[in-house]
């Protein structure tokens, strides 16, 4: 291994000048990687990856109203998009009506308002829902939202056994890095458990949850942190949802996982690889199951934003399609690429359009999807993996020891490794050390001005006038009665997805929803720590 003053990773492992022979000695392939499609899945979850299919290519999009997001979706469908992504608006993720106070200026901002029925019917108007499948970036309020799809697609015709699509639902992660959360933990696992055996009764081949390093890696954490505190989250829905009493091998094939990938692209694929072998071996081992899909770590992937400038935007091009590659070489499922324009403000429509077509490029005009994990055997890339396996079990162990998952977020240690590691990373560019394209090198004097894509103001009153008109329009005793259920039944222990399906269907709105679970739970009050 390299001494301390030779290159480092970005998870601060040493990277060697050369790797030779000697890097793999006493390395056992069928121990190490297996077969391609075969436990522990180093190679990929499939036995013929993108030779059988493509990865889906899956766009996350979202803004404004539903009408106009539903327009954007119809274009990337004609763009050639093989999934949906949906990007909700700030007071769809926290649980508030676009009327609220608390939503002002807030509205259709970085997604789509979805206040109701009626506003998801126009999200997915003319869209099949039978065929295509759909992502849903919503936590805390994921259960509303996911109802709300089943009820659009039985209007549709589209019973729930035929309904493919991920529900993010990863409300561990929102604790440590990306805010949205609204309950206590503990009642969190308690609504994810439910949605679980919902999923397994109602909508089988729903992916129930994303579990996500993809925030934690934005936030500034290592390759290493990013899936050591995403296994150690998944750890712990795995315990929530056998203490709810549900069966390792009825839940665990439909857990899904969302990682980031970086312009590092050798690390990257050693990191997806890793991730990979580690899961395989916690769930066969740790947890006894028997499915090998059980043990399948399956996971879409975003390429970096926050790697991405405002300065010289067209370079995040470049940057994308490196990130992507990188994606696509360590396994990938289901690939976003970021649109160059996105650190400015919303990607506009030929920007959405070129981040589609780099994962074109990747797929039909290079050759790294004629044949499975093109590195193994790599002394390099065997030797990364390796090294990112050891550091990534030795993370989740001092998890554990802290309690686990949820234990460790109420002692603040997952947010401050991350801020620590956050900190090291910008005072390298702050110093000059690490470059940064455009920043800190190869600047211009004068930047070219760039037009980005805003949002119409006037959408917060229109979405205000479609909730006064259901208001006025729903029978008020009904939805009364059908929140009173769901309260009753968050207090007692009967799955909640069946009276809120039922105060959704009555047009109870999202807001309303999430009002009630917080009289009977409570909100979640952050610890700060320094
Ligand atoms: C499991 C994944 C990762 C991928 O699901 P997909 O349906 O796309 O792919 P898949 O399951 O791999 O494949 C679909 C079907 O084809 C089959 N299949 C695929 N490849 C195969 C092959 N080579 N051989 C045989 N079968 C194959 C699979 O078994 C599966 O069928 P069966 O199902 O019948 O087995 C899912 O969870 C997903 O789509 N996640 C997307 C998450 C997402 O978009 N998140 C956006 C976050 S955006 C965000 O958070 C932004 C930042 C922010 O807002 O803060």
């Amino acid at each position: 291994m390299a001494d301390s003053t030779g290159a480092r990773s970005e998870s601060d492992l040493p990277i060697e000048p050369v790797y030779d022979a000697s890097a793999l000695e006493g390395f056992d392939p069928d121990v190490k990687l297996g077969a391609p499609g075969r436990y522990p899945f180093t190679r990929g979850v499939y036995p013929s990856m993108y030779t059988g299919r493509p990865w889906t290519m899956r766009q996350y999009a979202g803004f404004g109203t539903a009408k106009e997001s539903n327009e954007r979706y119809h274009q990337l469908v004609k763009a050639g998009t093989g999934g949906l992504s949906v990007a909700f608006d700030l007071p769809t993720q926290m649980g508030y009506d676009s009327d609220e106070p608390i939503a002002h200026g807030e509205v259709g901002k970085v997604g789509v308002a979805i206040d109701s029925l009626d506003d998801m019917r126009t999200l997915f108007d003319g869209l099949p829902l039978d065929t295509i499948s759909t992502s849903m970036t919503i936590n805390a309020p994921g259960s509303t939202l996911l109802l709300l799809y089943q009820l659009v697609a039985e209007e549709q015709g589209v019973p729930g056994d035929k309904l493919t699509g991920t529900i993010q639902n990863d409300v561990l992660k929102e604790y440590i890095a990306r805010g949205t959360y609204i309950y206590p933990p503990r009642e969190s696992l308690r609504l994810i458990a439910d949605i679980f055996a919902y999923c397994h009764k109602e909508m089988p081949r729903w992916n129930t949850i994303s579990i996500s390093g993809y925030h934690m890696a934005e936030a500034g954490a290592t390759p290493v942190q990013e899936i050591a505190f995403t296994i150690a989250n998944a750890i712990e829905y795995v315990r929530a949802a056998e203490a709810a009493g549900l069966h390792v091998d009825d839940f665990a094939p439909r857990l899904s996982f969302f990682f980031v990938a970086r312009t590092t692209l050798l690390e990257e694929v050693a990191k997806f690889r890793a991730a990979r072998r580690i899961w395989a071996k916690i769930m066969k081992e740790q947890f006894g199951a028997q499915n090998p899909k059980s043990m399948m770590l399956r996971f879409h992937t975003q390429t970096a934003g926050v790697q991405l400038t405002a300065q010289q935007p067209e370079v995040n091009l470049v940057r994308v399609a490196l990130q992507g590659l990188g994606a696509v070489l360590g396994g990938t499922q289901s690939l976003h690429t970021n649109s160059f324009d996105e650190a400015i403000a919303l990607p506009t429509e030929k920007a959405a359009r070129l981040a589609l077509r780099t994962q074109q490029v990747i797929a039909y005009e290079t050759d790294v999807t004629k044949t499975v994990d093109p590195f193994a055997g790599s002394y390099v890339v065997e030797s990364m993996t390796d090294d990112i396996e050891e550091a990534a079990l030795a993370l989740i162990q001092r998890v554990e020891d802290l309690g686990g998952a949820v234990a460790a977020i109420e002692q603040g240690f997952q947010k401050s490794e991350i801020e620590r590691s956050a900190y090291r990373v910008q005072l390298e560019i702050d110093s000059g050390e690490r470059t940064v394209v455009g920043v800190n090198r190869f600047t211009l004097d004068q930047e070219e001005r760039y037009d980005p894509l805003r949002v119409d103001p006037t959408i917060e009153a229109d979405q205000r006038a479609r909730l006064e008109a259901l208001r006025a329009d729903r029978d008020q005793a009904v939805v009364d009665a059908a929140l009173g259920r769901l309260k009753d039944a968050a207090r007692g222990t009967d799955n909640l997805l069946y009276p809120m399906k039922e105060a959704l269907a009555a047009r109870a709105t999202g807001g309303e929803v999430a009002h009630a679970l917080r009289e009977v739970w409570g909100v979640y009050q952050p610890r700060e720590t320094f």
